[in-house]
């Protein structure tokens, strides 16, 4: 059967409305125009072709990311995009490049940290990218352990300027997006020190390069760190290293919204709370946790159209083979996978809103959500990332040995992706910083404080801890009530457990460095429970379109019982469900996976993405796999000539001499 019209068949069967569904997906209907728009836009622009990225020389690749990198900055000023379509298109541009950083760090640090003054001064030139900005924090000697880094930031009285310099190898700036090669100024973190006393990290603007011909400033060691993971992938990006040797910036250059240096050299902190920094954190990290859902529908829809594709065995008397979707371990393996791509597209949606609640609240020096809001997008972020990372390579087998081609798309954007769980924060570490306050929580319970947000389940901690899951057949699994108790109960259960280890050490300190995996998991359980929650809070909205609500409702299902199914431990080592109540959730999942089913190519359409953005020959909306798979390989230069380069040193030689001629 052609791949069109296997893909077509599929369509037909789908049980909803898939316009509406794409609007839901979006999260409004202008949000999905502004999506559509922007989408074509890219596609349709043969400055964005993506082809031949995996066969580039590094120079090549980044040579052509400037070129795009140029060409979108000026298209989005000649057609004036407005920045929700600048984000947009340079989304979709899915290149990883220079804008990416400037707008992403240099940008929001400047905004988040600086004065007013600062932000007068410099914002117009960031604005205009008349300066081109990163944000170097990162050292080769620490990443994760901000208070470790090294650099430091002398204040001289005499020259009312700052000395910048790079004590050690391992103080040397490493990582920072955009610095190898591009940028024009960094925001800098070192240690701040006056009359020589050391007042830990501060930031600071840093020019790099003369702005004239884009030589290093005196005083400045600067360059790219190598290649990184995945041909063609992140190493379109000039990750950089940075050294400085007594390299002097004017007082008013350090960051001091927070805290300032005087004329005098004397150190104010201001009277604007650290927390405030949070805000900043909060913003970057819920972009993160949209961007999950996003990289796990691209892979998921790869995955599924392939899957209804591709046919295996099971051909009885000549007939058809079975589309591999339709075997059980595939659904067991791509619907959750599915399922987690619209309940981290909706806890984004609601970490979206939690960010505009938090600025408000912060303008009306409310603080009081702060620890909480920090922790859960600190925790979200972790554990959507990790998870869309592996899905992304789960999607990969899923489509057996053309998965592993470069133009199926997955092995790219494995490799662009999989950072996601290290930068912003790697994942356990902040998994960890959830834990703590968790264990903050735990311990508050007691005093009658009242916890809020999204651990408010734990003030019903009474209940619990000692309820028994009243799961007796298999549709009760559908029951939201129910399917929360089970999380909260288990996480709860998690977190207390691990409070009352704590309590067994006399050094809290040392009874947390032994209990770092248990705290992780606890953490996870708590996140889990977030995005469950949010999924099905969503359900409860007025959901318009023939049968979206439907579809949505198994999703929502399948991704709760499937974490169940996932975590089986957690849940019966705390009691919170029986095996025989795990059971009753197989069993759901089972039905759910046979429901959705036939909406399963429907729902990966909803995502809306076009070809070019899913740069995929396995993922085409025509399903035009096979004859794509050849026009592909014959494009490689490998295939240039029919005798290869290097057959006379290299082949020949293995031929004797009497067998050249003959035909055996
Ligand atoms: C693609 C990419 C882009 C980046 N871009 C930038 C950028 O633009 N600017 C910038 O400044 N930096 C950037 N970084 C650096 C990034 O922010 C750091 O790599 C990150 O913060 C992790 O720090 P690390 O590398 O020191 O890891 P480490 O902290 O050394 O982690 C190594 C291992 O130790 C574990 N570990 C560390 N501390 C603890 C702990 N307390 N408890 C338990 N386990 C622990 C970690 O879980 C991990 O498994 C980028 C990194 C990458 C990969």
């Amino acid at each position: 059967m052609e791949g069109d019209d296997n893909l077509a068949h599929e369509r037909n069967k789908a049980e909803f409305d898939v316009n509406e569904m794409k609007i839901v997906w979006a999260g409004s209907r202008q949000a999905f125009e502004v999506s559509n728009r922007m989408s074509r836009l890219v596609a349709s622009d043969p400055v964005f072709d993506k082809s031949n990225r995996a066969v580039m020389t590094r120079k090549e690749l980044f040579k052509n990311t400037l070129r795009k990198s140029a060409h979108a900055w000026k298209l989005i000023n000649e057609l004036c995009l407005s920045d929700e379509e600048s984000t947009i298109f340079k989304y979709f541009m899915d290149q990883p490049g220079f804008l990416d950083l400037h707008w992403r760090m240099f940008v929001p640090a400047i905004k988040g940290q600086g004065t007013e003054e600062q932000k007068q001064k410099w914002l117009p030139l960031a604005n205009k990218m008349q300066i081109i900005g990163c944000y170097a924090q990162t050292e080769l000697g620490h990443g994760s352990n901000v208070q470790g880094l090294e650099t430091t930031a002398t204040f001289n009285p005499q020259t009312d300027q700052f000395i910048l310099h790079s004590p050690t190898q391992t103080s040397s700036k490493w990582w920072p997006g955009g610095l190898g090669k591009v940028s024009t100024h960094a925001v800098v973190y070192a240690r701040l020190i006056t009359n020589g006393k050391d007042h830990g990290v501060h930031g600071f603007i840093v020019q790099l390069r003369n702005l004239d011909d884009h030589s290093p400033l005196p005083g400045i060691t600067i360059g790219d760190i190598g290649v990184k993971f995945g041909n063609g992938a992140y190493n379109s990006m000039d990750n950089g290293f940075l050294m400085f040797d007594k390299f002097c910036i004017p007082r008013d250059q350090m960051l001091m919204r927070l805290s300032k240096v005087t004329r005098e050299g004397k150190y104010v902190p201001s009277d604007v709370p650290r927390q405030l920094m949070y805000g900043t954190m909060v913003s970057v990290r819920q972009t993160i946790v949209s961007n999950a859902s996003v990289a796990m529908a691209r892979a998921v829809c790869i995955a599924t159209r392939y899957s209804a594709v591709r046919r295996q065995f099971g051909s009885q008397n000549g007939g058809v083979e079975t589309q591999v979707i339709d075997y059980k371990t595939q659904q067991n393996r791509l619907f959750p996978l599915l399922a987690s791509a619209y309940a981290f597209r909706f806890v984004g949606e609601w970490l979206k809103w939690l960010y505009t609640d938090v600025t408000q609240r912060l303008e009306a020096s409310d603080f009081a959500t702060l620890p909480e809001a920090h922790a859960c997008t600190a925790g979200l972020k972790s554990m959507t990332t990790s998870a869309t990372s592996d899905g992304i390579e789960e999607c990969r087998k899923l489509c057996g040995g053309h998965g592993y081609l470069w133009c199926s798309g997955l092995p790219e954007l494995f490799a662009v992706y999989v950072p996601a769980c290290t930068y912003e924060g790697d994942n356990v570490v902040l998994q960890l910083q959830v834990a703590r306050f968790l264990m903050k929580t735990v311990a508050q319970l007691s005093s009658g404080n009242a916890p809020a947000g999204t651990t408010a389940y734990m003030g019903r901690a009474k209940h619990l801890l000692q309820c028994r899951s009243s799961i007796q057949k298999a549709e009760d699994w559908l029951n939201p009530a129910m399917v929360l108790e089970a999380f909260e109960a288990r996480a709860l259960r998690m977190a207390v457990s691990c409070a009352n280890n704590l309590k067994k050490f006399e050094n809290q300190e040392q009874g947390f460095s032994e209990l770092l995996a248990d705290l992780v998991e606890a953490g996870i359980a708590h996140c889990q429970l977030i995005v469950v929650s949010k999924f099905i809070a969503k359900l409860e909205r007025d959901i318009k379109g023939k049968g979206v609500k439907n579809q949505l409702k198994n999703l929502c299902y399948i991704y709760a019982l499937h974490l169940i199914h996932k975590h089986l431990g957690d849940f019966l080592s705390t009691n919170t469900i029986t095996p025989e109540q795990a059971s009753l959730a197989n069993n759901q999942l089972r039905s759910l996976y046979s429901q959705l089913r036939p909406n399963a190519v429907a729902l990966v359409d909803a995502f809306d993405y076009t070809d070019h953005y899913l740069g995929s020959v396995l993922g085409r909306y025509d399903g035009n796999v096979y004859p794509k798979l050849f026009e592909e390989a014959l494009k490689d230069p490998l295939n240039d000539s029919v005798v290869p380069d290097g057959y006379h040193e290299y082949i020949r030689p293995f031929i004797k001499q009497d067998l050249r001629s003959a035909r055996l």
